[in-house]
């Protein structure tokens, strides 16, 4: 897979010793990547330094092979910014068209008056694309800001919260679009609160906290928790749990999310667990019980319970940028 983002050590210190340390990550082309932290981890900070708008104190950065801020590089980018502002004197298609000029195209062309139409659709706002920015609401304006990002058709897309001012259909719309961008094969920069979606259009999600990245890994490998593990058994009694308890000294406990499988009549059993010899002497007390183990699995956690964990877990240990 060829890259599309690469950064060794790119660095942002607005001289109050906040903004972005010594951070160094590759996404690959068609990746959807995830950029999550606490409000003020430098987020927007990072994004604003790959697509040009501020400059590096530190390290470097290149976009398809060519330097952050470069027009090379631009020219492969969209971005709809956090902070998202248009000309509200301007209709929604009038600011589109003046996008389409900055991307050198002629605003009267045929093609250009399609494809502006064709967005403000896409985006939902087809029906308003004559009314001036002024009467917009807060999500058509972000509406509106995505349609400029999507303009010139680009392969990579910074999307910095881009439902942050939506209704939840909002949300679910702006969801259903990511993931058609990334069918589409787009790489997609993503820094979003929304964990859920996250968790659902993600491939690999970074953790920044005081401007240093945390973790990064694929949805999958974060979410794998090394203790709890789920067991799904037949022929289960409950009178067996204590005496389990008791014969292992594992915290054990039936699994209340996952319950009970009406097919079969079997449960799911949570169990905290230290070492790999504990699943096996327990696998083996609940064999020679007569019971069916029909399947043994790490329990896989929830981002966002992942995400307060690991922030919380440095900050317990106090460690600060
Ligand atoms: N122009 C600036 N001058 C000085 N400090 C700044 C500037 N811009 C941002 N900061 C500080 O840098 C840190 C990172 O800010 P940034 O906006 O990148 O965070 P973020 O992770 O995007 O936060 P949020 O989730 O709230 O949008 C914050 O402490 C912020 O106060």
């Amino acid at each position: 897979m060829n890259a599309a983002i690469e950064a060794r050590g790119l660095t942002k210190d607005y001289g109050n010793g906040r903004g972005c340390r010594q951070i160094s990550l590759t996404v690959g082309e068609g990746e959807v990547f995830g950029f999550l932290g606490p409000n003020g981890a430098g987020k927007s900070t990072f994004v604003k330094m790959l697509v040009g708008l501020i400059r590096p104190t530190g390290g470097e950065a290149v976009l398809y092979g060519r330097p952050i801020g470069s027009l090379e590089a631009r020219r492969h980018i969209g971005y709809l910014p956090e902070l998202y502002r248009y000309q509200e004197w301007l209709s929604g298609e009038e600011v589109l068209r003046l996008h389409a000029q900055l991307c050198g195209w002629k605003p009267s062309d045929t093609r250009t008056q399609t494809r502006i139409r064709k967005l403000l659709d896409d985006v939902g706002i087809g029906l308003r694309g004559k009314d001036r920015v002024k009467h917009y609401s807060k999500g058509m304006q972000q509406r509106l800001g995505l349609a400029c990002a999507l303009l010139s058709d680009p392969p990579l897309l910074f999307l910095d919260e881009p439902s942050s001012a939506m209704d939840p259909v909002g949300r679910m719309e702006v969801r259903m679009l990511i993931a058609q961008l990334k069918n589409e094969g787009k790489t997609i920069f993503l820094n979003s609160h929304l964990l859920e979606d996250v968790e659902v259009l993600c491939d690999r999600v970074a953790l920044l906290n005081n401007g240093t990245i945390l973790e990064c890994g694929s949805v999958s490998d974060v979410l794998q928790e090394k203790k709890r593990w789920l067991l799904r058994i037949g022929g289960f009694e409950a009178q067996v749990l204590d005496w389990l308890r008791e014969s292992t000294g594992l915290l054990l406990n039936i699994h209340s999310e996952q319950g009970h499988d009406p097919a079969d009549g079997s449960i799911w059993l949570q169990a905290e667990i230290e070492t790999e010899e504990q699943i096996g002497w327990l696998n083996h007390l609940i064999i020679e019980q007569g019971m069916t183990l029909y399947e043994v699995k790490k329990a896989a956690g929830k981002l966002d319970e992942w995400f307060v964990g690991a922030v919380a877990g440095r900050s317990h240990r106090g460690e600060k940028a």
